[in-house]
């Protein structure tokens, strides 16, 4: 295959992007503990004292915070062990079944918070010191010791149309562009779908960040990503950071144009390959029934077939690696100066383009992929035998690097000498682009990206989530941390029968030790037996009988294979850092539709549950596990269960319908005043949490919302999906999310739409039943209050009632807008829509008493119901 041109030739320049790579911000960042974070002290100081460079600082919460913080949690603790001695020496109501499934419930309530919150007690964060990192690794004073390790970037893609190949591309971009030396840096791109189109929209990427990486280097622009760098608006922008100042207008034109250009030859690759295959086919496709895909020179594609053919179709076809980009060798190459092809003046850049790959693994019927998990082992396994860098990081095909100094952070944490080497891996935050301003679907989950992952950070470390995670190779092969290895020094584990555990591929298990050396041995060259182990370690059967997918690489036979991989990662004793910079390191993007959203959390929630009924139980793991982490494993893999009991809670309302007086626990008062003061705490306690994770209001009630929406719908579905599992069916099947067209390069859609699209699906239907129900006590309760003959204490009763299903209903408003389509746009709509509705149940329901319990209404009430039913009924009708 014709490589692209990696840009022009010339000699001997130190980098120019290493000059002062970090930018002021991160610096700031690391005096104060970053913007706005005054709720921060530093708390490593005595480790200074000792004269050890701190690649990182450690900062606590002020004492102003944590204390009360604790404090309130302490007393909720006890008011909890408080009620269950009551409720257990009470045993009174009005149906003791009931009562038994309160009690339960209540009690699973309570572990539950009890798991959830004793992650959060000791919240930590940590925040790199890149400029001392760039000192300590100077590439002008670098001999070999000291130099930046190799890094292997992963990137995964499926489908061209549902993850719109402009946006993935401009996560390549973005990472073929960033701020880390070009010659440690290799890209290995992985397209599941084997399809063409990312092929060629990876070539012509390629091409145009031959002028696009040098561009941001000259300049120092930020973030990398072409799209989201043009759409900064110019008030917007950050001061020039670069040393062309006067050259920057005219380039930044001259690149948009280019960019422009590049857009419309992605776009054109939808048309562009059907087209030339049908030119090219033209004879075949009579004798063979289907139309071959044909690349630009004439050959077939082997990854799929316009129509599909053995071996030619999505889902059978071999495995496909191309190298797109060499490995750039290690010395700097100058650009060309300006000229009338192109203004843009090279001449003092640094032109080379980091190492790209692209990988589409043989696919084969009948084999189970394993997701995304088993695409990224392949991508493991063919950086090992072509670059072999000791870290990697992986990204979600939809997410850019938006700071470009994200993989120095990362290495700040890596390479310190107080937990560096026992550190498995670094976590950043999910942030993303594209969620509306309230962010009602709660896609931000900023409660645990700010909160939780704070809290972890204080313990063993944060999980995986999945996607802008910087590895420790070794940790992936299943080797042990330094701190637990046996004292000769050698990883037993890794070594023993290396055949089992890693496969047949003697190339690939020759470099396994080399993985945990920290300098990159250079990348090797592409002949034909390299080419052919490549394919080799890419076919569906090099795993039978291995280890990969169980001790090795990401973990399988999961509905989610983030938080157990990370988990299997923290069982042995290693631990992982949060990283949250500013800007934000990653960018991605969100499903905005209620639709996707839910079955997002079905497949997370269904993946946890998968997890604890696992092989990688939390309760199972030994003693490296540290023990708060373990509590934190199991409140993270155990925690749809409660959703079952929420489920009956929500739908005990229906006892207003029964209109008979009826008591789950006596006396009710005070069972009321326990589950307010319960409560109460623990609204308390959450607003503290927001003013020490600098969350708003908004933030946290958004988190509670959409508990609560998961809850009634799908994490009782969850629980469903590991039933059937543990009975051996196969569970519920999930799906790729699909992420917003906006971006595809089409005509500029309303922004966002796709949050106003309702599709319907089975997961909808509990939580509109919880509404419904919610909605009809209500409107009952009214009916019922006005039909009089109640007591003070019964209306009081009534009204606590009436209180749980508002806030019920509350909780599920950003639902009820969801289902609502368009028309959430004027959400008073809801309103008046509740109010009549209210209305409507509420005279249903008195005409119900009316005729079937009269004495129960009173006599006001009967009066008019006489003159009504006068008029309405039959016998007084007269033709
Ligand atoms: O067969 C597959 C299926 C998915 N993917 C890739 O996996 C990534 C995540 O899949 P997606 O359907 O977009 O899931 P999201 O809900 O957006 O992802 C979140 O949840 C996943 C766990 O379920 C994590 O792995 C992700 O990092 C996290 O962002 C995407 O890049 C896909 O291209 C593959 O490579 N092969
Ligand atoms: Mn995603």
């Amino acid at each position: 295959m014709p490589s692209p041109a990696t840009g022009g030739d010339g000699a001997g320049l130190a980098e120019p992007l290493l000059a002062n790579g970090d930018g002021g911000a991160a610096g700031q960042a690391f005096c104060s503990g970053g913007k706005d974070k005054w709720q921060w002290v530093p708390a490593d100081e005595g480790e200074e004292e000792q004269g050890r460079p701190l690649l990182y600082r450690t900062f606590k919460v002020r004492g102003i915070f944590i204390h009360p913080y604790r404090l309130i949690n302490l007393a909720r603790l006890i008011l909890v062990i408080q009620f269950f001695i009551w409720r257990i020496r009470h045993k009174d109501s009005d149906n003791m079944t009931l009562w038994w499934i309160t009690v339960v419930g209540d009690f699973w309530f309570a572990v539950s918070w009890l798991l959830n919150q004793a992650s959060k007690l000791n919240p930590i964060r940590r925040v790199p010191n890149l400029e001392l990192l760039n000192q300590r690794f100077d590439p002008q004073a670098a001999d070999d010791g000291d130099q930046l390790p190799g890094v292997d970037v992963f990137i995964n893609t499926v489908d061209p149309v549902d993850e719109p190949v402009l946006c993935t591309m401009n996560s390549v971009l973005s990472i073929l562009a960033t701020d880390y030396p070009v010659d440690k840096h290799a890209t290995y791109f992985s397209d599941d779908g084997g399809s063409l189109v990312h092929y060629e929209a990876l070539q012509e990427t390629a091409k145009f960040a031959a002028v696009w990486a040098p561009f941001c280097r000259k300049h120092r622009v930020e973030p990398r990503a072409p799209e989201s760098y043009f759409e900064v608006k110019p008030e917007e922008e950050a001061p020039y950071a670069g040393d062309a100042a006067a050259e920057f207008v005219g380039d930044r034109r001259h690149v948009r144009r280019e960019y422009e250009e590049f857009k419309e030859q992605l776009a054109a690759l939808f048309t562009i390959i059907p087209q030339r295959s049908e030119t090219y086919g033209r004879d075949v496709v009579a004798a063979k029934g289907a139309t071959p895909t044909y690349m630009a020179d004439g050959t077939h594609w082997p990854g799929t077939w316009l129509e599909p053919a053995e071996n030619h179709k999505k889902g059978q076809h071999a495995a496909i690696v191309q190298v797109m980009l060499n490995h750039p060798g290690d010395e700097p190459q100058l650009g060309a100066p300006a000229s009338s092809e192109s203004p843009l003046d090279l001449s003092a850049v640094d032109v080379r383009l980091p190492m790209l790959v692209y990988i589409a693994r043989e696919k084969k019927p009948g084999y189970d992929h394993q997701k995304k998990a088993g695409a990224m082992n392949v991508q493991l396994r063919v950086s090992a035998l072509l670059s072999n860098a000791p870290f990697i990081i992986n990204f979600d095909g939809d997410h850019y690097i938006n700071n470009s100094s994200a993989f120095r952070a990362a290495m700040c944490f890596m390479l310190d000498d107080r937990h560096g080497e026992d550190t498995a891996f670094v976590q950043f935050p999910q942030r993303f682009d594209d969620v509306d301003p309230t962010d009602r679907y709660c896609n931000h989950n900023r409660v645990f990206f700010d909160a939780t992952a704070l809290g972890l950070n204080g313990i063993q470390g944060p999980s995986y989530v999945g996607t802008g995670c910087m590895f420790r190779r070794a940790a992936l092969y299943g080797a042990d941390p330094p701190c637990w290895q046996p004292p000769d020094g050698r990883s037993k584990a890794v070594m023993d029968s290396p055949w089992k555990q890693f496969g047949n591929s003697m190339p690939f298990i020759n470099s396994v030790p080399l993985a945990t050396q920290p300098v990159t041995p250079p990348a090797s060259t592409l002949d034909e037996r390299l080419a052919a182990e490549l394919a080799d370690v890419s076919t569906c059967a090099y795993e039978d009988g291995t280890e990969w997918g169980y001790g090795v690489g990401w973990v399988y036979n999961i509905a989610t294979e983030d938080v157990v991989t990370g988990f299997r990662i923290h069982r042995k004793g290693w631990r992982s850092m949060y990283c949250a910079m500013e800007p934000d390191a990653f960018r991605g993007t969100a499903p905005i539709n209620l639709t996707e959203r839910l079955h997002q959390i079905l497949r997370w929630s269904g993946g946890s549950l998968d997890m604890f009924f696992s092989r990688n139980c939390p309760l199972l793991a030994g003693r490296r596990l540290h023990p708060m982490q373990r509590v934190v494993y199991t409140n993270m893999t155990m925690y749809p269960v409660s959703a079952a009991f929420i489920f009956v809670y929500d739908l005990l309302p229906l006892m207003w319908l029964s209109g008979a007086e009826f008591y789950i626990q006596k006396p009710y008062t005070t069972y009321v005043a326990y589950l307010f003061a319960g409560i109460a705490m623990m609204e308390v306690s959450g607003m503290v949490e927001i003013k020490w994770a600098g969350l708003t209001l908004l933030d946290w009630c958004r988190n509670e919302q959409f508990y609560m929406i998961g809850a009634t719908g799908v994490y009782p579905a969850a629980v469903l999906h590991s039933l059937l599992r543990l009975v051996g069916l196969k569970g519920l099947p999930f799906k790729l999310t699909s992420k917003p067209q906006s971006v595809s390069g089409g005509a500029p859609r309303e922004r966002f739409a796709e949050m106003y699209e309702v599709k319907w699906s089975p997961l909808l239907v509990p939580t509109v039943v919880v509404m419904i129900v919610n909605v009809a006590a209500v409107g009952a309760a009214i009916g019922r209050a006005a039909a009089g003959g109640w007591s003070f204490v019964q209306l009081v009763g009534a009204a606590g009632g009436l209180l749980f299903n508002a806030w019920v209903l509350l909780l599920l408003y950003p639902f009820a807008l969801g289902i609502m389509g368009r028309w959430s746009k004027r959400p008073y709509v809801l309103f008046v829509v509740l109010v009549v509705v209210l209305a409507a149940i509420a005279s249903a329901y008195l005409v119900l008493l009316a005729v079937f319990a009269p004495r129960s209404v009173s006599p006001v009430w009967m009066e008019r119901w006489s003159v009504v039913r006068a008029i309405v009924s039959p016998a007084n009708w007269r033709i």
